[in-house]
């Protein structure tokens, strides 16, 4: 179910009997999977039903028509992850203590917890809490900071695999329904969520207008319990998949555990996402700017992280206390000079590799920057990234060949409409989202040709140096099946050109996926 906690302002009055309030959430709860699959989410659009001579229709619309509405605020979205018992529930209602004091949002918080067995079709709870800035009580009585108990319906069920559609337009209305007393969602998903679908049927398509923006993703990682977490067979890919697809690591309980074990957890951290920000607490006691207004999925803030992470060589991860040992003994001056390194990615070509190498049944980070001078051609990019994304596999040896004896972008998008027909069974039998671009170029032809070494591509960032745009930064994120090419602006004066990739990724193909990419430059 998912209750839905909101922070009003001191003059609101909130209601179930209002009858704008029940228009708040026009869907109705306990759609069967099947309905809500009918309903795509609002940026994913269906592979074609007969095979064109290019990838499927990507051009955004809005099946909701909630954002068909005037475009006003966009609320920032944060979802919130972790593995069960972790500290999630803890951390929202810390967060929901400060929420409206002076720089802090006011929130509202969606829980989904699905699959508790409750009935279908009858609303679910809502918990009114009046804003930090109520001097006495809210409209509904309550005294300031506690939270009232309302009614509301909201699409029950799984957020991953059901009711998305529903899910997308419940949020889009309480976006805009409560656009003046609420400045930032919190969805909490449920311990066993894989947030990386919630991610992408979230991340949606500026041409949408939608009211919704995805912010980041914090997983909560329990440190007392995380190692057990990733070794145990039944919990492992999941509690992986929480710290793959997070902006933010809030490692909790870390009273409960010595520095040097919050250590191995770092190394363990960063061996999956180096690029997420780990941060400490006992609680949940985390300051709410360092998970909230994060804009990780912002193409300004994105090149300045994946840069950063790059330069420090992965080492940026400093516990919050001097008694936690930074565990990668490498350094930033190692990796500037091409030094071994055996911990942590460290510039161009390094693979990310642990204390203890992981199998590629782990997902793990890989990261790279292609050789200065080398400017990437789009079109062959997002080629490439096609095939990884939809077939989960790298493209084979005939269809790396057609890229490579194409010319750059005008040329290249000739050379490759000789590729195959797309094939629009290869995603109907995937059980993950179908594919969508936030921000797409549907002239490109689908390459085919996957056949190579198997591999999951599961979150992607990248800064690119283009043949299109040499002086601007195009910025590519993935997630999933979803991706969004688009420019970041212009190269700081100050740093050097260049390109680079991170990826985080499972099986056999893992190690040549650098490889793969060096296809795409001319
Ligand atoms: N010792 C200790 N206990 C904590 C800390 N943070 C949370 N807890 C406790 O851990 C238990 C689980 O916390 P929750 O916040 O409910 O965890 P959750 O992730 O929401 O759990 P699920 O809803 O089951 O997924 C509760 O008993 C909390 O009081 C902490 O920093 N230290």
């Amino acid at each position: 179910m998912m209750p839905v906690f909101f922070v009003p302002s001191a003059s609101d009055s909130f209601d179930d009997n209002d009858p704008d309030f029940e228009s708040l959430v026009p869907i109705a709860s306990g759609a069967s999977p099947a309905a809500a699959a009918a309903a795509m989410p609002v940026a994913t659009s269906s592979p074609p039903s007969s095979p064109p001579s290019s990838p499927p229709a990507l051009a955004p619309s809005s099946p909701t028509g909630v954002a068909d509405e005037a475009p006003g605020k966009k609320v920032p979205l944060t979802l919130l992850t972790g593995f069960l018992g972790a500290g999630k529930s803890t951390t929202v209602r810390h967060l929901m203590s400060l929420s409206g004091q002076p720089g802090v949002p006011r929130l509202a918080v969606v829980l989904n917890d699905f699959g508790d067995g409750a009935a279908a079709d009858r609303p679910v709870p809502v918990e009114l809490s009046a804003g930090a800035d109520n001097s006495n009580e809210s409209a509904d009585g309550a005294p300031d900071g506690e939270a009232v108990p309302d009614w509301v319906e909201l699409p029950n069920g799984c957020l991953c695999c059901s009711m998305r559609d529903a899910t997308v337009t419940a949020l889009e209305a309480l976006a805009i329904k409560a656009a003046d007393r609420v400045d930032h969602i919190l969805v909490e998903c449920a311990g066993l969520a894989d947030p990386g679908v919630v991610a992408s049927m979230l991340w949606l398509d500026e041409g949408l207008h939608s009211r919704l923006q995805l912010d980041g993703v914090v997983a909560v990682v329990d440190a007392e319990n995380l190692e057990r977490a990733l070794s145990a067979e039944a919990t492992r890919t999941t509690a992986e998949l929480q710290i793959a697809f997070a902006d933010r690591v809030l490692i909790n309980k870390v009273s409960g555990v010595s520095g040097e074990a919050l250590a191995t957890i770092q190394t363990q951290i960063r061996a999956i996402n180096p690029t997420a920000k780990c941060l400490f607490a006992d609680y949940g006691r985390v300051a709410a700017s360092d998970v909230l207004a994060i804009g990780a999925y912002s193409p300004d803030d994105m090149p300045d992280q994946l840069a950063a992470h790059l330069a420090r060589g992965g080492t940026d991860h400093a516990p919050a206390a001097a008694t936690h040992a930074t565990p990668c003994g490498h350094t930033a001056a190692g990796a500037t000079e091409g030094a071994a390194c055996t911990e942590g990615v460290c510039g161009a070509g390094a693979v990310h590799q642990p204390d203890q190498p992981l199998d590629d049944t782990h997902f793990r980070s890989v990261s790279f920057t292609f050789p200065a001078g080398r400017l990437v051609d789009l079109v062959r990019f997002e080629a490439i990234l096609r095939v990884l994304l939809w077939e989960n596999q790298l493209p084979g040896a005939e269809a790396l060949a057609r890229l490579s004896t194409s010319g750059a972008s005008a040329d290249g998008t000739a050379a490759l409409s000789a590729a195959p027909a797309w094939d629009p069974e290869l995603l109907q039998s995937s059980d993950r989202a179908l594919p969508s671009q936030v921000a797409s170029r549907p002239d490109i032809p689908y390459l085919g040709g996957g056949g190579g070494l198997e591999v999951e591509v599961i979150r992607g960032k990248g800064v690119l140096r283009s043949s299109d745009t040499p002086g601007r930064r195009t910025v590519f994120q993935a997630v999933y099946s979803s991706y969004e090419v688009r420019d970041g602006g212009a190269f700081k004066p100050d740093a050097e050109p260049t390109s680079s990739v991170l990826l985080i990724a499972r099986g056999p193909g893992v190690t040549r996926l650098e490889e793969v990419f060096h296809h795409c430059l001319v």
